[in-house]
């Protein structure tokens, strides 16, 4: 299927805005059980967070193994800039400039943090290219300058969060995938994991985003996508999102009053400011 890709999109309300990946039509599903996506279509702006919300089993996820290519679609089309993806293989994408942090613990415990980041450059075969890098990135996260030389499986759950999202950006992607990177976490270290997220952005970084704590993932997000049985059921901005009423009592915990307790822990995260003036690692 040829994929109709426009880079530049005019929204409803005449903003023109620069689109960095676009799913249409997307079928996907596993070996055993038929398919779990049933025909997704979702554009992700450049420079935004978007957070993909919905209940267990909406096919989140799914649709983030089908960007990264670890999951092949059955049937449509995936852009990313302007390369048709949908059936490259993950390294392929991966070189093309999209990375995702898994949803499970993925560091190596017993190498240092520095040697985990370090791994994050695999693809790159410029070793002084890896070590700027890997400099740019102690400079960016202090927690990884340091705790560059301390074992990995030493650091809290939330740090260990932090080292594996840094990992992913030796390879300077342009859009970073955020598999619930809470998970597992304590709740007062939710803030701080999707404090990163918006550091991506200021970064440059596009980031989609799947995360279990909707209002908190939707208030440091841009944009907001709703998915149910495997299909996206609403797209808007993230306060758009947050403020539909239907939503916000199948998916956010009751009405915009009744927060739970881990969500006042991160209601104090600032909403995100579009600016024009984001910095790009070189
Ligand atoms: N590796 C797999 N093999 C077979 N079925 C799978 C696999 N991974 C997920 N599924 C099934 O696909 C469906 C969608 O799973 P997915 O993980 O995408 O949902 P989700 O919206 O991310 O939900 P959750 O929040 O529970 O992770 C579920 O029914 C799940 O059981």
């Amino acid at each position: 299927m040829q994929p109709s890709w426009k880079p530049i999109w005019e929204t409803e309300s005449g903003r023109q805005c620069a689109m960095v990946l676009r799913l249409e039509n997307v079928v996907a599903g596993y070996d055993e059980g038929g398919d779990v996506l049933k025909g997704v279509n979702l554009e992700v702006e450049k420079n935004s967070i978007t957070c993909i919300i919905g209940p267990n089993g909406a096919g989140k996820s799914t649709v983030l193994r089908s960007i990264s290519g670890l999951l092949k679609p059955r049937i449509g089309s995936i852009t990313f800039q302007d390369r048709a993806i949908a059936g490259m293989k993950p390294r392929q994408i991966l070189a093309l400039g999209i990375v995702q942090v898994p949803q499970n613990h993925s560091l190596f415990n017993d190498m240092t943090v520095r040697e985990n980041i370090r791994l994050g450059g695999y693809l790159l075969r410029d070793s002084s290219l890896v070590a700027r890098r890997l400099q740019e990135l102690e400079e960016l996260f202090p927690l990884i300058k340091e705790r560059a030389n301390d074992r990995a499986g030493d650091l809290s759950g939330g740090q260990q969060r932090t080292v594996e999202i840094a990992r992913g950006l030796m390879l300077d992607p342009a859009l970073v995938l955020l598999d619930e990177p809470s998970l597992g976490l304590a709740p007062k270290v939710l803030k701080q994991v999707l404090a990163t997220a918006t550091q991506l952005r200021e970064m440059g970084k596009t980031v989609l985003l799947v995360e279990q704590n909707a209002r908190s993932a939707l208030h440091i997000s841009t944009h907001g996508v709703v998915m149910e049985s495997g299909r996206v059921r609403l797209t808007g901005s993230s306060q758009e999102i947050l403020h539909n009423p239907e939503i916000g009592h199948l998916y956010l915990g009751g009405s915009l009053s009744s927060h739970t307790s881990q969500d006042d822990a991160t209601n104090s995260v600032e909403l995100p400011v579009r600016t024009s003036d984001t910095q790009e690692m070189p």
